[in-house]
């Protein structure tokens, strides 16, 4: 197997004296749609945010695409980070910036393309989530899966390799979510892109992701990382038979 593109190694994640993951190890290879599940609390946004350069672990070490993220430090760790895209559950766009330019953005900040050629990058950024008919549209004018759609796009803008989205289906109806869910595997596919999803919405899972790591609050930590499909029919403790058919403790 190749060289994964995200190694995480021996990982504790706390707030102060406070311990919220211990001890967590995985890889993700280039290509994967890699989703982090668990209930409420138990450190999804942690893992992202750990993995996003925006905490530093308590211990344990991470690598992204070959570089060692815990170990890099001023402008190294920032070319490091500009090198995935982000986008947060709430969307997060300037609502008082048109669509175009919401995506302009990082390419304004982080490239030294000429105007029209930010531009063109842009628009095909939008072309790529099926909004290029919306660049001078406002946020606020677009529906929540639009407004998600462009976030992605402007989280594409600067060609990452890795894409890290919280919570993507939140607040959106179960038939947006599945249109959501087929732009994630349509990226993949054709894009080669590494998705990392958190997400604890069943269908989503099922739909996007290759494979699943779940965290667990009592166990402060991983408890199962295995293809949806084999957490759900071979469940290795109750707690993953529980969230995989919804049953309650
Ligand atoms: N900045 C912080 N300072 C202190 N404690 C925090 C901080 N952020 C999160 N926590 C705590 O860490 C634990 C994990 O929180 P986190 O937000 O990572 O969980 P989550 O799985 O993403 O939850 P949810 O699904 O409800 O969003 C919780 O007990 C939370 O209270």
């Amino acid at each position: 197997m190749s060289e994964p593109i995200i190694r995480v190694e021996q990982l504790t994640c706390a707030y102060g004296p406070v311990t919220v993951l211990r001890d967590v190890s995985f890889s993700v290879q280039a290509g994967e749609v890699f989703v982090i599940l668990g209930g409420s609390g138990c450190g999804k946004s942690t893992l992202l945010r750990h993995l996003i350069g925006l905490e530093r672990p308590a211990a344990g070490r991470i690598w992204l695409d070959g570089a060692e993220l815990t170990a890099s430090e001023g402008a190294a760790r920032q070319a490091l980070m500009r090198g995935f895209g982000v986008a947060y559950q709430s969307g997060a766009l300037f609502g008082s910036l048109s669509v175009l330019e919401n995506v302009l953005l990082p390419l304004n900040e982080f490239t030294s393309l000429d105007p029209a050629a930010r531009e063109l990058v842009a628009r095909l950024k939008l072309r790529q989530v099926g909004l290029e008919n919306y660049a001078d549209y406002m946020p606020a004018a677009l529906s929540g899966g639009m407004q998600k759609r462009a976030a992605i796009a402007r989280a594409l803008a600067l060609d990452p390799r890795i894409l890290f989205l919280d919570e993507p289906s939140a607040g959106l109806d179960p038939v947006t979510g599945a249109e959501l869910d087929a732009l994630i595997k349509r990226l993949a596919g054709t894009l080669g892109l590494t998705f990392v999803v958190v997400t604890h919405e069943l269908a989503s899972i099922f739909a996007i992701a290759d494979r699943a790591l779940m965290l667990d609050k009592s166990a402060q930590g991983m408890i199962a990382l295995d293809t949806p499909q084999q957490l759900r029919d071979h469940p290795p403790s109750a707690p993953v038979r529980r969230f995989f058919h919804r049953e309650t403790a």
